[in-house]
């Protein structure tokens, strides 16, 4: 990696203007550069992840210290002036010099000569007045002051204080912010938990226990997750203790026929065919061949052979499965509120009218999923996403239209894990109150 500014300045300029997710792009170019010093690679990560985590805040910052609007400028100057603003204001191990001195090479560059002393002009600004920079006060306008504190749209502010106290919120989106150690599962088929920790503490890497899940740790101080060894081989995979604990609730015993219709890459479906112990048939669906050749890597990867792949469209109802499955995972495409600190272009892409499309298509998937369960089999309802629309009332929707009853989950919740609607068959998980991302689990049976 010659530049890590430049590649993140290439990265933000994409995201900008909506050409590449930011996940997919910035694992596009770790991969490029994967022999590239670690150093460097963790500096263009940060860099990206930062911008793209504080943009709220940062173009509320700019807006201060420019005459022409950030909105209104190149793209190439936004995300100049974005990325050498967090490099000022985050990145305390960055002299505000340097942050400077490289946003106006860069733009020079790029053929920006005549704009790089603007870029100069805002930038040194800032770096002199950091003290002086002003907030929107907390007593006068609490949703504008948490919308720039924590760089998320007011709009989604006001959207949780219709269902969560002001605090609650608060915790809410000041964990987006939080810095998050990876999370893998550890499959119990290839030696579980002890033997993954072992691989992975010979190679230097830094191992925590999960917080809710037997097989899950938490891992920090590692490069590039596809050179280690138990990753490589396929002994675990990376999974949110949130999605680890909806596959268990799925509760599959030997020999299970287990249909998941939205499963790219895999996880749900991994952890299932894992409990299966090499028995049983686990079908995982998605819409496109990409999806499912993701699924397919994770298949090769783990080896297992109890697990397959198909594409299909769950909107289409495939009449030669009903009835037929034990266990259907119905975990649908969503809005994504739950894990906006994982992927920060959610805050930025979605909209209520967007959310309002959304609760339609998982109506319309589940009103199949509903007929692929067996009579006394099990239907998983999942989303990672914080909306009552598209959670509980899309699952008091699948009791009030078909067959299905709930299932009272209190008992096979994680002992610390103590939420009321586990009774009725739901749990609405927090990030910030609970440890995990924020996600939705629903459980029914069929009468
Ligand atoms: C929340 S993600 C699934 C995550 C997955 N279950 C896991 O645990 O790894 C939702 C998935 O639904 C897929 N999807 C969207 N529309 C679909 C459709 N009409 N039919 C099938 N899959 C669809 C998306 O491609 C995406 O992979």
């Amino acid at each position: 990696m010659q530049n890590p500014r430049e590649c993140a300045l290439d990265v933000l300029i994409k995201v900008d203007k909506k050409e590449e997710l930011s996940h997919i792009a910035i694992s596009n170019v770790l991969e490029k550069y994967q022999f590239s010093e670690k150093r460097d690679r963790a500096f263009f990560t940060r860099l990206v992840e930062g911008t793209l985590e504080r943009q709220i805040t940062i173009d509320y910052v700019a807006d201060q210290f420019s005459k022409t609007k950030i909105r209104k400028c190149k793209p190439l100057i936004r995300a100049l002036l974005r990325m050498g603003i967090y490099q000022i204001l985050y990145m305390d191990q960055v002299p505000d010099s340097a942050a400077c001195n490289e946003a106006v090479k860069l733009a020079k560059k790029r053929g920006f000569s005549r704009l790089s002393g603007f870029v100069n002009g805002v930038l040194r600004n800032i770096s002199r007045k950091k003290d002086e920079i002003q907030y929107p006060s907390r007593e006068k306008n609490l949703e504008t002051y948490l919308s720039v504190a924590y760089s998320i749209p007011e709009w989604i502010i006001k959207f949780f204080q219709k269902t969560y106290d002001n605090e609650t919120v608060e915790k809410i989106i000041a964990s987006y912010l939080e810095e998050r150690k990876t999370t893998l599962c550890c499959l119990i088929s290839k030696g579980g938990k002890e033997a993954v920790r072992k691989e992975l503490e010979a190679e230097g890497v830094t191992v925590e226990d999960g917080s809710l899940i037997e097989n899950a740790v938490q891992i920090s101080d590692y490069d590039f997750l596809y050179r280690l060894k138990a990753f490589r081989e396929g002994s675990c995979y990376v999974q949110d203790e949130s999605s680890m604990l909806c596959a268990k609730l799925a509760s599959v015993q030997k020999e299970q026929f287990v249909m998941d219709l939205c499963s790219a890459p895999g996880g749900k479906s991994l952890y299932v065919a894992d409990q299966l112990k090499g028995s049983g048939r686990v079908l995982s669906r998605d819409l496109t061949e990409y999806k499912t050749d993701l699924i397919e890597d994770n298949i090769d990867r783990v080896g297992f052979t109890n697990m397959e792949s198909e594409v299909f469209d769950a909107r289409v109802l495939d009449e030669e499965h009903i009835e037929a499955a034990d266990v259907v995972i119905a975990d649908v495409p969503c809005s994504g509120l739950g894990i906006m600190g994982k992927k920060n272009d959610i805050k930025y892409h979605i909209s209520e009218e967007g959310m309002k499309d959304l609760v339609k298509l998982q109506r319309e998937i589940l009103a199949n999923a509903v007929q692929y369960v067996k009579h006394g089999g099990t239907l998983i309802y999942s989303t990672c996403t914080i909306n009552p629309a598209e959670n509980e009332e899309n699952f008091r929707w699948i009791l009030d239209h078909f067959d299905f009853e709930a299932v009272d989950i209190t008992k096979e919740l994680p002992k610390d894990l103590k939420i009321e609607t586990a009774q009725e068959g739901f749990i609405q998980l927090l990030p910030g109150i609970h440890p995990c991302d924020g996600f939705f689990i629903g459980k029914l049976r069929r009468k």
